[in-house]
């Protein structure tokens, strides 16, 4: 098997010590898979991360401590904070092998209209009039996200081209494991200056099924907080999806049935990894669930 595994941001804890035991159990299953001989590239979610250390550095610079961090800035540290537990987690279950992150840039077209519409959530969840009063003091967006809460809204571009694909296959060639795509990349930009950063949060679902093409996997894995994908999520007659065909996918997702910021990107991003492509298959698990997934006891599977 060739996979890429995703793992959420949300479902990293809200701690450096809660992510660093969150990340420690994954990277146990993650070695299994690799000792028994599937090629695994990693990458993660930082909605919560970036939220958090975009704040923590705003604050700091309202309080005359430093310069204020630009989003692109507090996504490439998202990628070094997760990236460092991920490589540390991983060499320490496999001492053997070579673990890197790579700061990864991902382009995406400054006229993408997710740009005039902010839809990705980051941060912490707020209640409803807090949320309006910090809406109004500092003019960002919130949104409800998936009955969990309000929380501030970034544009996030789709992904259209990694800037360092070519490094990252060189080091899987070299028997590296890598850590690729975190936060969904830093958005960056052409311009006749070069790469820019843009303040902007790409899916990580999104850039994780890109990566997963781009490198000719046949499966993706997507680790959040919940064990399947439901129908009539949170409602008495909730339904776990164990299997989930294109068709069927793309019916659910025409009834509304997954969250927009949460459920809905991910399973976009399965159906355009697997769709036409009858040898792939992406499946959506808890991130305490990758053995069981993987042995068909646990998640739901997409397919053709
Ligand atoms: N139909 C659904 N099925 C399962 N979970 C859903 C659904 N709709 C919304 N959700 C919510 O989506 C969350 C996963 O999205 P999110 O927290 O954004 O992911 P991530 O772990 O990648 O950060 C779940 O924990 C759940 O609360
Ligand atoms: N960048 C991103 O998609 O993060 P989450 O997984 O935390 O939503």
């Amino acid at each position: 098997m060739k996979v890429v595994v995703a793992l959420g941001g949300n479902a990293l804890g809200k701690t450096p010590e809660e992510q660093l035991k969150l990340v420690k159990q994954t990277a146990k299953s993650l070695a299994g898979l690799i000792k028994a001989g599937h090629q695994v590239v990693i990458s993660h979610g930082n909605g919560p991360q970036v939220g958090q250390i975009n704040l923590g550095l705003s604050y700091a610079a309202e309080h005359g401590q430093g310069a204020s961090f630009p989003f692109p800035e507090c996504g490439a540290l998202s990628q070094g904070y997760i990236g460092y537990h991920l490589q540390q987690s991983l060499k320490n279950a496999l001492p053997d092998k070579d673990v890197a992150t790579v700061i990864t840039q991902i382009l995406v077209n400054e006229k993408d209209s997710a740009f005039q519409n902010p839809t990705k959530p980051i941060g912490s969840f707020y209640s409803k009039e807090d949320a309006e009063k910090i809406a109004k003091e500092k003019g960002v967006t919130f949104k409800e996200d998936a009955g969990r809460g309000y929380r501030q809204v970034i544009a996030s571009p789709l992904p259209e081209k990694i800037i360092e694909l070519n490094s990252i296959k060189s080091l899987i060639e070299s028997g590296t494991i890598v850590i690729a795509g975190g936060g969904g990349g830093v958005p960056v930009i052409k311009t006749s200056d070069g790469l820019k950063g843009v303040p902007a949060v790409i899916d990580k679902d999104r850039s994780s099924a890109l990566l997963a093409d781009n490198l000719s996997c046949d499966t993706l894995i997507i680790l959040t907080a919940v064990d399947y994908v439901y129908t009539n999520f949170g409602k008495d007659n909730q339904k776990a999806l164990t299997s989930l065909s294109v068709a069927e996918a793309e019916k659910d997702l025409a009834d509304n049935q997954f969250a927009a910021g949460s459920m809905k990107p991910k399973v976009e991003a399965c159906l355009s990894f697997v769709k036409n492509h009858p040898e792939r298959k992406a499946i959506i698990t808890s991130l305490s669930g990758l053995d069981d997934a993987l042995a068909g006891k646990l998640g739901t599977v997409i397919h053709n």
